[in-house]
């Protein structure tokens, strides 16, 4: 039974990018995505602190689901819909901290024994990764595939789930097919020839989520 430690968040979560500037959030947030996420890499909080405030303050205009990746210090102080952090993010982050200010928390996960560990957290969705091969993060561990997909989203019951890694157009059908409640991706935008039409069709495909 779906009962977070943290604010619920629905269901479906819909068609989720996964995007690196504050240009493409805007972008997306035109286009009619709403559920979304900022994903800078090793930088200091200084450094991305201005980008997360825009970010945050145009999600707001659009009543916009912003997840803000890794930085969780700059997702409480300018009050972000919510944080998404890794496993091995979990030890250095107060997560109380994270609960107190009212922000959802979506975890990572790539196996049963992360998922074990995710579920403890109570987070208020977990990510299953990585489905497909992905050009856009080295991963550790090999893709999991359609068949473990069904098997973890069956396991998860009620829990909201959000699949990532390698989710092109044409694989999109299949992976919505197993009853995972949102598919997150980054190229199959950001690569795309025409991002305006690749957005347009997957949200068709994933809807743009539950209120
Ligand atoms: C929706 C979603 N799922 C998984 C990830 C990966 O997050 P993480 O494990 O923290 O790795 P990095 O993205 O920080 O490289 C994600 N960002 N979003
Ligand atoms: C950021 C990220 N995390 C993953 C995980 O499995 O945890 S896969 C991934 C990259 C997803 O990019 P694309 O949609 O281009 O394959
Ligand atoms: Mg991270």
């Amino acid at each position: 039974m779906y009962q977070p430690d943290f604010p619920p968040v629905p269901f479906r979560l819909g068609l989720y990018p996964v995007v690196d500037s504050v240009e493409w959030i805007a972008r997306l947030l035109d286009a009619g995505v709403r559920t979304l996420q900022l994903r800078i890499k090793d930088k200091r909080d200084e450094e991305v602190e201005a980008d997360v405030m825009a970010a945050i303050a145009l999600a707001r205009r659009y009543n916009a689901r912003l997840f803000i990746n890794d930085y969780w210090r700059l997702a409480i102080k300018h009050q972000a819909y919510g944080v998404h952090l890794g496993q091995e993010d979990l030890a250095t982050t107060d997560l109380t901290a994270i609960r107190q200010a009212g922000l959802r928390l979506g975890l990572s996960t790539h196996d049963d024994m992360e998922i074990d560990v995710a579920l403890a957290a109570r987070p208020s969705y977990i990510a299953l990764g990585h489905v497909f091969p992905t050009q856009t993060k080295q991963m550790p561990s090999a893709p999991q595939g359609l068949a473990t997909l069904t098997r973890h989203v069956a396991r998860l019951g009620d829990y909201p789930t959000v699949a990532i890694g390698g989710i092109s157009l044409a694989r999109a059908p299949e992976v919505l097919a197993t009853g995972v409640g949102s598919i997150a991706v980054v190229s199959a935008i950001t690569q795309a020839d025409e991002w305006q039409q690749a957005t347009r069709q997957l949200l068709d495909l994933a809807g743009v989520g539950d209120e």
